[in-house]
């Protein structure tokens, strides 16, 4: 029995990035992923953009959906200012384990709270277990069919203000089109489609921000 490709992101993480040093880990990340194997970060490329939104936002409350090896978790949450907090859903027990332990050498574990389960079941059980009132950004990165469902779901909780932003990865490739129609044309939201290429790859692929209007 080999190891996972997380395993092996993971071991590259502590190969070669510093710890307590969290864009280390990124780079340790994307450069394994560049050269070694491919896996599904949002990369550099599209984190550029990321951060861009994140650094413009200034987020106190952050909610991602979809952690994998933690890659954007990491990126986000070492943008955030001291009081600011990261919740990140992952359904899948073993990829949450080794996230746990990309956050831990990133020395984020004070910013980030990784939540295991379902966002379906969980995002309306997130006001009463961890005291949030509303999101300022929501980094959609999960199953890509999910992505409607728990949108309107958020909008439900009431877990969305006037400029609370949903950036979603993928629109593009693998593709959100339920999703993309729906923000591109509810009066609800402001959308802006940020082109860009799927991660360590020259296919098309992009991000979507969504400004929520109330
Ligand atoms: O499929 C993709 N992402 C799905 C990601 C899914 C992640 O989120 C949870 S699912 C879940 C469910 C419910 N709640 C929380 C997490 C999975 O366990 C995984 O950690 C994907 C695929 C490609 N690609 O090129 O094929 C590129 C990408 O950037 C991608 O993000
Ligand atoms: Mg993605």
């Amino acid at each position: 029995t080999g190891s996972t490709r997380p395993q092996r992101i993971l071991r590259a993480v502590q190969k070669n990035a510093t710890r307590g040093d969290p864009c280390s880990v990124v780079k340790a990340i994307d450069d394994y992923c560049r050269h070694k194997e491919w896996a599904m970060n949002v990369g550099d490329e599209k984190g550029c953009i990321v951060d861009s939104v994140v650094s413009e936002v200034k987020p106190t409350a952050v909610l991602e959906l979809g952690t994998y090896c933690a890659y954007s978790t990491v990126r986000i949450a070492s943008l955030l200012s001291p009081n600011a907090k990261l919740i990140t859903l992952e359904f899948n027990s073993d990829y949450a384990a080794i996230a746990r332990e990309v956050i831990a050498w990133a020395g984020l574990q004070d910013k980030i709270q990784l939540v295991e389960g379902a966002s379906g079941e969980w995002i309306p059980r997130l006001k009463e277990e961890f005291g949030i009132e509303t999101f300022d950004l929501i980094f959609l990165d999960h199953w890509k069919d999910r992505y409607l469902p728990d949108t309107k779901l958020l909008e439900k909780c009431g877990l969305l203000r006037p400029g609370t932003v949903l950036l979603a990865d993928n629109v593009i490739c693998p593709g959100t089109p339920d999703y993309l129609d729906y923000v591109r044309n509810s009066q609800q939201y402001k959308s802006k489609f940020f082109k860009s290429h799927l991660e360590y790859t020259q296919e098309e692929d992009g991000l979507e921000k969504s400004v929520f209007l109330g």
